[in-house]
């Protein structure tokens, strides 16, 4: 059984809905057990995950960054990085922002080099980037075209149960892939 942790902050319920579409994705695949963190109780979990096999990341982009509370676990797992204690455990990340773009790649950027510092193996969304022909819509899967995690993207003025429902395909397309991969890590 490979054990999947998901650690992720949202102010405001968006990345929480994005965070329970990447346990859904992951929880499809059989062999698999998924367990979501808030980063802000993150506390009582560092033992989870120790023993996890992956770890996905998620964080709202505020100011064009991850959300201060993320990077407040971010820097509290500076403990672990003293012993590299998550060293070859898989990783990935997801964002979401009110704007298209938003600057969310950069939120993403933060959460892979998160995981290098860590000497975690980052994993992409392997996906083709969606919406950008005349014959597509925001329906596809990967319709903001970010490779590097999965992004979703929430009007600044509806709340969580208005989020696109492709991007919430994305999401759980993002948890599949890394519950996947874990199983053929062996
Ligand atoms: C402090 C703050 C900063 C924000 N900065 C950005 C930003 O840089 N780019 C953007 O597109 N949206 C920005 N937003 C909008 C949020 O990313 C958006 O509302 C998101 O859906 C919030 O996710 P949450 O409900 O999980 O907190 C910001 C929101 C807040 C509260």
């Amino acid at each position: 059984m490979k054990k999947i942790a998901i650690v992720y902050h949202s102010g405001y319920g968006h990345t929480a809905r994005q965070a329970e579409h990447v346990a859904k994705g992951a929880a499809s695949v059989d062999g698999v057990q998924v367990q979501q963190i808030g980063a802000d109780a993150v506390d009582a979990h560092w033992d989870d995950l120790a023993a996890a096999d992956a770890i996905i990341f998620g964080a709202p982009t505020y100011m064009g960054s991850v959300s201060a509370p993320f990077k407040t676990f971010m820097d509290a797992s500076s403990k672990v990085w003293f012993g590299q204690g998550w060293k070859d455990k898989l990783a990935a990340g997801f964002t979401n922002s009110a704007s298209q773009s938003g600057d969310k790649l950069n939120a993403l950027v933060q959460l892979s080099v998160f995981a290098a510092q860590h000497s975690m193996t980052w994993v992409n969304l392997g996906l083709m980037p969606g919406n950008n022909h005349s014959k597509g819509s925001v329906e596809d899967l990967n319709r903001l075209g970010g490779q590097l995690g999965a992004m979703a993207q929430s009007n600044s003025d509806q709340g969580a149960e208005a989020m696109q429902d492709s991007d919430l395909r994305t999401a759980e397309h993002l948890g599949a892939r890394v519950a996947q991969l874990a199983l053929r890590m062996g």
